[in-house]
């Protein structure tokens, strides 16, 4: 099965924080598809980030885009509820950080949200086992959570052939997405070996176009180009 439409998500932890509504606003008008809501809680990952107001903030502003809410949190649940109502489209979090991975893919489905799981780089794809009807997407970490700016690690790409594997033998539609040191150089590859949803921060919004501060369409183009598209 062909791998889904490409999609770019940026990782608003590298954003400019102090200006989130603005930023957010730009990196769509420069043709990202969707955003990707870092949420760190400084216990199942050692950096602490943004929470469930800050999603609903975006949405006041009169974002409409999807927002992709990755949860590095242990537990899961109560933030699943939280950010249901702050006006997620997407979450995501780690198997190993809920006590039961079923009912919390549940608690987003019921609600009419995508739901999925991630994996960090040493966590098997065998989480999957049981859960694989009933995820919308998969998340491949290529670096180890908890911090923007790191760099992609080579065994993805063998994980992502696998779990592209998994996908196509679930005959479903579940989106892969890869989440860390994804860049204009190494996007092309990454495509190659079945991810067809991509998260770039630092890449992305260190990118800033110089002549018009509000456009990040250069660095977004060339992504595209490194795509085929
Ligand atoms: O989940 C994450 C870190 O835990 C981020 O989404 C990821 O690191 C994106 O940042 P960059 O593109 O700078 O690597
Ligand atoms: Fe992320």
């Amino acid at each position: 099965m062909p791998a889904l439409e490409p999609k770019i998500a940026p990782s608003i932890l590298s954003a400019d924080l102090a200006r989130l509504g603005e930023e957010v606003s730009d990196v769509l008008a420069s043709g990202a598809d969707m955003i990707h809501f870092d949420v760190m809680d400084n216990h199942y990952v050692p950096n602490l980030t943004f929470g469930a107001p800050v999603c609903k903030a975006l949405r006041d502003y009169g974002i409409t885009a999807p927002i992709d809410v990755h949860l590095m949190v242990k537990p899961v649940d109560e933030l699943i509820h939280a950010f249901i109502d702050a006006g997620a489209s997407d979450i995501t979090f780690h198997p190993e950080a809920s006590e039961h991975i079923d009912r919390s893919l549940s608690l987003i489905r019921d609600a009419g949200l995508r739901c999925g799981l991630v994996f960090n780089p040493a966590t098997p794809l065998t989480w999957l086992d049981h859960v694989m009807d009933k995820v919308d997407m998969i998340l491949l970490m290529s670096v180890n959570p908890g911090f923007g700016g790191q760099s992609f690690i080579p065994h993805t790409m063998e994980k992502l052939r696998q779990a592209r594997e998994r996908i196509d033998a679930s005959g479903r539609d579940i989106r892969l997405e890869v989440d860390g040191g994804v860049n204009a150089d190494n996007i092309g590859e990454i495509a190659a070996a079945g991810a067809d949803t991509f998260v770039a921060g630092s890449s992305l919004f260190k990118a800033r176009r110089e002549d018009d501060p509000h456009r990040y369409d250069t660095v977004i183009g060339a992504m595209r180009r490194g795509l085929g598209r």
